[in-house]
């Protein structure tokens, strides 16, 4: 069968490698199409719009970096909703519920069907097909997609209706973002006041508060290497639509809301495109 994958940055490109590598056929779009071509070298066929792609395959993925761009494919001309009907639309990128809602109500409305299923997991979970699922929507669309995600995953969720994977997503990340800065000020802390940072990762990995994020990013950080895996301007809009769900909901969220205006001052000193450990330079 062949799946359609709109949107080959870090996440895309990696998931679409890993299902070709699967034996699934892959069409795949990008914004920028020269970034097809390495996917191409992997047996991809390539569809000039996001309509030509979901014309051509049963059900279409899109890894997208924001609502902006998710509404874009969608609604612009040559766009998803031009080919969708009888057709299945799953969107893992990670936006807000809203969204993603207008975005099933459109695709409904037109005669397809729609699964969202944002991705907890980043670049090297996404190379080894270890991401964590979390999807919401067509029920009957999860399931057809499912040897698919179990190629792209480790574990897939089914959360129920549209807007409850998007809500789970910007739970985690977060809680991600504020540990990030905990970690991040711990690490200078330790270092201004004279401790050796490296020491301070071999106690940290010891304890109760170990874990994988900490251990990962730790040393990278210490080398002041913040080669992007998870791009500090996705946190920093992750950590926004989470604040935004917190307004909705009125939960108080001050740790969050320093969080997100550490990686804002980031951003504002050019750091977006960097891994979001590179937060960490703001304390310098
Ligand atoms: N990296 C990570 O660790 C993780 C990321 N995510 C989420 O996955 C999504 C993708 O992340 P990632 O791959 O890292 O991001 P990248 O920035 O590497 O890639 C973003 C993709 O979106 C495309 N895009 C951006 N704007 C538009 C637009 N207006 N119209 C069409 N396409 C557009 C880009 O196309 P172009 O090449 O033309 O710029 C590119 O394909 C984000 O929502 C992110 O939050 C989730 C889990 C982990
Ligand atoms: O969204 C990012 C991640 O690491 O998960």
């Amino acid at each position: 069968m062949e799946i359609g994958f709109l949107g080959l940055g870090i996440m895309g490109k990696a998931m679409s490698i890993n299902l070709l590598k699967h034996g699934f056929k892959v069409t795949v779009w990008n914004r920028t199409l020269s970034k097809c071509d390495e996917i191409v070298e992997h047996g991809a066929s390539v569809g000039e719009t996001p309509a030509a792609v979901v014309k051509k395959c049963k059900y279409t993925i899109a890894m997208l970096s924001d609502p902006s761009a998710a509404l874009s494919v969608v609604f612009d001309k040559d766009g998803v909703l031009e080919q969708i009907k009888g057709k299945g639309y799953i969107d893992m990128s990670t936006v807000d519920a809203e969204t993603s809602i207008k975005i099933s109500e459109a695709i409904k409305a037109k005669g397809g069907d729609f699964l969202e299923a944002p991705v907890s997991g980043s670049k090297k979970p996404a190379e080894d097909g270890q991401l964590v699922i979390l999807a919401a929507g067509h029920k009957a669309l999860y399931e057809e997609a499912l040897p698919a995600f179990d190629v792209i995953g480790k574990k897939s969720f089914f959360l129920g209706e549209v807007g409850d994977g998007a809500k789970m997503k910007l739970v985690v990340n977060m809680v991600m973002g504020s540990m990030m800065n905990a970690f991040s000020e711990g690490l200078t802390l330790a270092e201004k006041s004279g401790l050796n940072p490296g020491t301070l990762l071999d106690v940290l990995d010891l304890g109760a508060i170990s874990n994988g994020m900490f251990k990962l990013k730790g040393p990278s950080m210490l080398k002041k290497s913040y080669a992007p895996a998870f791009p500090l301007k996705h946190q920093q809009k992750d950590m926004r639509l989470a604040l935004a769900l917190g307004d909705e909901n009125a939960v108080p969220m001050p740790v969050a809301a320093a969080a997100n205006e550490a990686f804002k001052k980031a951003r504002s000193l050019g750091l977006g495109d960097l891994d979001f450990s590179a937060v960490h330079e703001t304390l310098k």
